[in-house]
């Protein structure tokens, strides 16, 4: 790096630690890095603690001579969220560098791929990959491995703060942010299907759908006043663990209040989801608690549905969740199923325009 990149960078970095969102911060950091080292396109995945490829990014960055004086720079940020694809040949440097914990480089041609690990709490979780058109100096690796260093802790400080303390699910604060996200992707996604030349593409990868469901502990109050706090806040956390078990690791598990979570489910229709959150339900059920025994739990869930808000779809699955309490507890009802029956009637929102 050379001494008058040094306030950039600086720059850089005091904006990398503004952010306040971990895809952002993903963002910023290639960003940040790109640049410094030359490379014009690079990938981040992020895995989980069992190593499954959770989501990838693709950042490509393009600088073309606009005048004799001034460049354009035309940014690209490619996410895939589901069904991540690692080439075979990135997918076997990755495994050595899960192997050794240390970054590794192989030539291709006359290129090098290099392969940083990504480092969380508990070990990596994730890989920064690019191309670069000759083996990194020690300078530029050590570089990287220092912009890193800044960026795990800071990631793991916004990690934290997105985080139930009691539980370690994810907060009410991060519920907020992620469906508002979602949403956002879910009417991009509603409108590239109207387009007609998706129709096609729409039968050989079936398209996903995403529910959002409350679930509540049932009669929390009892247990609270039979066994005390404590017993209360073990079986919150036993709750939390055996339902966060029987979701996939695509699947969002919030603590949205006291004994109620919110679930995240992607699925291309209705009956999955429904059956995701009945095996949810079972594990919890078939539980036995140290001390209380049998603990259960009710929910609502609806569909996550561009045209509405947040708020709006919060409120669908509530009533939903209402139903299933009235109905005697322990079971879990779909808004959609309730309308249909005539159980609810569909309340007039003011719907959001999708043109
Ligand atoms: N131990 C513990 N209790 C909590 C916590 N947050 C909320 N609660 C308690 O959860 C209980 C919720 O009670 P209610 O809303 O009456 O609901 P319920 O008894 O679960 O009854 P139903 O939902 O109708 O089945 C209250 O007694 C709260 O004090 C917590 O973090 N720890």
């Amino acid at each position: 790096m050379r001494p008058t990149q040094l306030p950039s960078l600086l720059d850089r970095l005091a904006s990398l630690t503004a952010i306040r969102d971990t895809e952002l911060l993903e963002h910023s950091l290639l960003r940040t890095l790109l640049p410094m080292l030359g490379v014009a396109t690079c990938q981040l995945y992020r895995v989980n603690e069992r190593h499954e490829f959770l989501r990838a990014i693709r950042f490509e960055r393009e600088i073309s001579a606009q005048g004799e004086d001034s460049a354009r720079i035309t940014e690209n940020i490619e996410r895939v969220l589901h069904q991540v694809d690692v080439p075979e040949d990135i997918q076997l440097l990755i495994d050595v560098v899960r192997q050794n914990q240390q970054p590794t480089f192989q030539s291709l041609g006359q290129a090098v791929c290099n392969v940083f690990p990504l480092l969380g709490g508990v070990g990596i979780n994730g890989y920064l990959v690019f191309e670069s058109r000759r083996p990194l100096a020690q300078s530029e690796e050590t570089l990287v491995r220092g912009i890193l260093s800044v960026y795990r802790n800071y990631a793991a400080l916004l990690e934290e703060s997105q985080r139930d303390k009691l539980t370690g699910l994810l907060n009410r604060h991060s519920l907020d942010q992620n469906v508002d996200k979602l949403l956002t992707s879910i009417v991009a996604d509603q409108l590239s299907h109207n387009q007609p030349d998706q129709a096609q593409d729409s039968a050989a990868s079936p398209r996903q759908y995403y529910w959002l469901g409350i679930v509540d502990i049932d009669h929390f109050k009892q247990i609270n006043d039979n066994f005390g706090h404590v017993i209360g806040d073990e079986v919150l956390l036993l709750v939390a663990r055996l339902m966060q078990r029987s979701l996939r690791s695509s699947d969002l598990l919030y603590r949205y209040g006291g004994e109620e979570f919110i679930v995240i489910t992607a699925s291309s229709e209705r009956a999955a989801a429904g059956e995701q959150f009945e095996r949810l339900r079972h594990a919890v059920g078939k539980h036995r608690f140290p001390q209380v025994g049998q603990v259960t739990v009710s929910g609502g869930y609806a569909q996550l549905d561009g045209h509405f808000s947040a708020h709006e779809i919060i409120s669908r699955a509530d009533q939903a969740l209402y139903q299933a309490k009235r109905a005697g507890r322990n079971r879990i009802f779909s808004y959609a199923e309730l309308i249909e029956a005539g159980v609810l009637k569909e309340a007039s929102y003011g719907s959001v325009e999708l043109f």
